[in-house]
């Protein structure tokens, strides 16, 4: 990490104020020959928010800028085609059937190929060697997310890297990439590279690797932060941006005493969102969106896109749910009646809110019962997953946890025995996938909590409505 921070401090990365304009800094100027960050940030451990992150060297306000990082510094698919007119010219012939972020993962390869020679050889060694993002899980990670609508996504995702791949392949065959680069794996590590750690720039849809500045761990935007300075919506989403005079800025999205984790709100992303993209989850998120099977005739109606049908985490159905199963449980000649009531958000009748409140119990109850482990058992393997996680003795942790068969299910997929493990301890590739089993049962228990807490809600709402009509 060290040699990063020297790194980037000789290309001008800085956590020190820019000088004072109107001239553009040089690069270099501020920064400590050492390291790069010191004043304003220091590296720093947060074993449950992320790993490795930045925390803040002092008190930091709101607004301030923390980060600057000069273009000289982003790794973009231009600067790599700008230093390497080999990659540039084979790129620009396969152009048209290629997207942004396929050219910026040849790039990202080809500097890897280069090893000690690349530019950004010491930047490189400080990536991730895996990642955890759902395109990277195998078919029993999938399975282990029991609900149709996210196996889906994780098998979309998987399927369309693999195309991308695939496409790509002829221009990496023509850049003489080695055996190893040309393989699926090191494509999916580079797009999840990609996928977890660029940042918006205007020039390129792909983004940039921004050495440091993708250092920061991810909080999920709260919409009060910066709403009374009027920042701009894009603004206020990244907390930063490229600026052509002070390179790619960083800013504190909140007030931060020394020694906390200095978080940025990389956007708006349900758990599977995030899971997908940046291969992490929260435990809680107040985006997390949760989606029920509907009938064709309540997402029909134009007024509410599907997206906008769904159980907050505390289990109340989204205002546009709540609209939509009213309108649904109306008697169509009554309809149009009742349409500007229904678009106010306001309750029609005692009868119609009860009947879709029960409808309601019966579409989550339906879907947890459809699902293979309940609720309280995913928490306990919850628990078992991270034991297993640090354990020195797995054989004796497996036998007494009630896990066995969960667990055997797992080796066998993996084709490995414990008997052959090092002091009962798990080999790399094993705790890799553990750790992806888990995240997507965190995943699955999240949805089910949220599920059982929409039928607590519904059930405790149709007691007052019953109590309701009693007293009429
Ligand atoms: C831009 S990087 C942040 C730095 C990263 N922790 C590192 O060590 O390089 C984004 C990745 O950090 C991890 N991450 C960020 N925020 C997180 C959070 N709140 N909880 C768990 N993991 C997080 C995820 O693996 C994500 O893909």
């Amino acid at each position: 990490m060290e040699a990063l921070l020297r790194w980037a401090a000789e290309l001008g990365v800085s956590d020190s104020p820019p000088p004072t304009l109107p001239s553009c800094p040089s690069s270099a100027s501020s920064s400590s020959p050492s390291s790069c960050i010191g004043r304003s940030l220091v590296v720093a451990d947060f074993p449950d928010a992320g790993g490795r992150g930045l925390a803040a060297a002092r008190d930091l306000r709101r607004g301030e800028l923390v980060l600057r990082v000069p273009r000289a510094a982003l790794l973009t698919s231009d600067r790599v085609m700008a230093d390497d007119p080999r990659v540039a010219a084979c790129v620009s012939a396969h152009r048209p059937r290629l997207s942004s972020v396929q050219i910026l993962i040849v790039c990202l390869l080809a500097e890897v190929g280069k090893g000690r020679n690349s530019m950004w050889y010491t930047y490189l060694s400080q990536l991730p060697s895996y990642y955890t993002i759902l395109a990277a899980f195998n078919d029993f990670e999938v399975e282990a997310l029991q609900v149709d609508d996210a196996i889906w996504v994780a098998q979309k995702a998987n399927s369309a890297i693999k195309s991308d791949w695939e496409d790509a392949t002829p221009l990496m065959k023509e850049l003489e990439f080695k055996p190893k680069l040309l393989m699926f794996k090191s494509w999916l590590w580079a797009f999840a590279t990609v996928s977890s750690r660029t940042l918006h720039i205007a020039w390129d849809e792909a983004g940039c690797l921004c050495p440091v500045g993708d250092l920061f761990n991810y909080a999920a935007p709260d919409d009060t932060s910066f709403e009374e300075e009027n920042i701009a919506e894009v603004e206020r989403l990244t907390d930063g941006g490229y600026e052509d005079c002070n390179g790619y800025c960083l800013y504190a999205r909140t007030n931060y005493k020394k020694g906390e984790q200095v978080l940025l709100g990389y956007g708006t992303y349900t758990n599977l969102e995030l899971l997908e993209h940046y291969g992490f989850l929260l435990s809680e998120n107040p985006n997390e969106k949760t989606f029920i099977q509907l009938d064709v005739d309540i997402c029909s109606t134009r007024a509410w896109p599907k997206d906008s049908l769904y159980i907050h985490p505390n289990g109340h159905p989204s205002f546009a749910l709540l609209c939509g199963l009213r309108l649904w449980a109306t008697p169509a000649n009554h309809k149009k009646a009742v349409s500007h009531q229904i678009y106010s958000g306001s309750m029609l009748s005692t009868e119609n809110e009860m009947e879709i409140m029960k409808w309601l119990i019966n579409k989550c109850e339906g879907a947890l019962q459809q699902l293979p482990t309940t609720v309280e058992f995913d928490e306990s393997l919850l628990i078992f997953l991270c034991k297993i996680q640090s354990s020195t003795n797995c054989r004796t942790d497996v036998k007494q946890s009630g896990f066995e068969q969960e667990f055997a299910a797992f080796l066998r997929f993996h084709r490995f025995e414990l008997d052959c493990s090092d002091n009962g301890q798990l080999p790399a590739r094993l705790l890799r996938s553990l750790e992806r089993w888990k995240l997507a049962v965190q995943w699955r228990f999240n949805y089910k909590k949220t599920l059982k807490k929409c039928v607590s809600y519904c059930e405790s709402l149709v007691h007052e409505l019953a109590l309701h009509l009693n007293q009429q």
